[in-house]
């Protein structure tokens, strides 16, 4: 989309991650914003967001950030949220946008609600889209194409600020879907968290084996195992907050499928094929699906640099 008036004025990224990195580079280069100011606590990190060309302006300082923008964008670990969001309380702009891109959402309108003002909108969001890598140098611009975004607007969210933040999803080139946030935490604890879970539990497990056996593991690594080193990869305080602020959901999930696998031991320890060849046939139908919604395409990461991993 480029238009002669942007869809934003000043848009504040809190965080200039993998996520708000390619936030950036859309709102740029699809015009969407007049003016792009980042935040990172790090020098370091200031430096490389601007050489990045990822933000007009970068500072240290949230409060000053948001003093002035139209629309705020969360794009930290959900952890720090509740104490950014007390840091900028005082410096919003009336009629302005908050809104984020975290991967739990009721905990996220538990944190930063209480420091969203009167006359400020607050449209939480969240991108269903992402890698295992982090930092300024990992974000680009294709990563929301053909991906959803699910918004979880509290009730009584003004509907044209949900209307705005829906057209800079799509503008993204994504779907947007409202959704109750509960009903979210549920849906993307099964989708994402659990499997984060499961493939952090499976490389942690090979590399207790002895060292020789563990020497095995990494030289034959099969697909099914070179999968799960990609997902556990994935950044460890960002996974850390998803599990600490979906806490309910994952137990929830975690329990089903704990009997789940052990109907399986169950059906191996006594030989029941038939058992194992009927669930295997139906999670087959489930890929099958996801390939007919075109949600099955991974960034090929083999075939991107690995970026600089960095902090702010
Ligand atoms: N990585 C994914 O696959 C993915 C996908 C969808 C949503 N998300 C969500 O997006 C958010 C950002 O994830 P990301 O992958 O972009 O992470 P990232 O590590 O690439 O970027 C986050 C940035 O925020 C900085 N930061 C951390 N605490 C800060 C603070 N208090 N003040 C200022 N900056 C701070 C970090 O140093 C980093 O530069 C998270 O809430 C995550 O749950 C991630
Ligand atoms: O593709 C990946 O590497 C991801 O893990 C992305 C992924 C996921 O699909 O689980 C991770 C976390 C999110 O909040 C959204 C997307």
């Amino acid at each position: 989309m480029t238009s002669a008036t942007p869809l934003f004025g000043r848009v504040c990224l809190l965080g200039v991650g993998l996520i708000g990195g390619s936030l950036a580079i859309n709102l740029r280069e699809k015009s969407l914003a007049r003016e792009i100011v980042g935040v990172a606590r790090r020098q370091e990190t200031r430096e490389q967001i601007k050489k990045l060309g990822l933000a007009d302006t970068v500072t240290g300082d949230a409060a000053e950030a948001v003093r002035g923008s139209d629309l705020i964008i969360f794009s930290t670990p959900v952890g720090s949220y509740a104490a950014l969001g007390e840091a900028i309380s005082g410096a919003f702009k009336k009629g302005a946008i908050v809104t984020d891109v975290g991967s739990v959402k009721n905990a996220v309108i538990r944190d930063l609600g209480p420091f969203v003002p009167e006359g400020v909108h607050f449209v939480p969001g969240h991108p269903i889209a992402g890698t295992e890598h982090s930092g300024p140098a990992a974000a680009f611009g294709e990563l929301f194409e053909d991906r959803y975004c699910i918004l979880t607007p509290p009730p009584g969210t003004d509907d044209a600020a949900v209307k705005k933040v829906q057209a800079l999803w799509e503008a993204c080139g994504s779907t947007v879907q409202i959704m109750d946030a509960a009903h979210h935490d549920k849906v993307l604890g099964i989708t994402s968290h659990l499997p984060h879970l499961i493939a952090y539990t499976i490389v942690a497990t090979a590399q207790d084996l002895e060292e020789a056996t563990r020497q095995e593991v990494i030289r034959y690594s099969a697909s099914g195992f070179r999968d799960f080193t990609r997902i556990a990869a994935s950044d460890p305080i960002m996974w850390r907050d998803i599990f600490l602020n979906n806490r309910e959901a994952v137990l929830e999930i975690l329990q089903r499928f704990t009997e789940d696998l052990t109907a399986l031991q169950r059906a191996i320890r006594w030989g029941e094929g038939d058992v194992l060849e009927t669930l295997f046939t139906r999670t087959r139908e489930i890929r099958r699906g996801v390939v007919e919604l075109g949600q099955a395409g991974t960034f090929d990461t083999r075939e991107r640099k690995t970026p600089e991993e960095s902090e702010d």
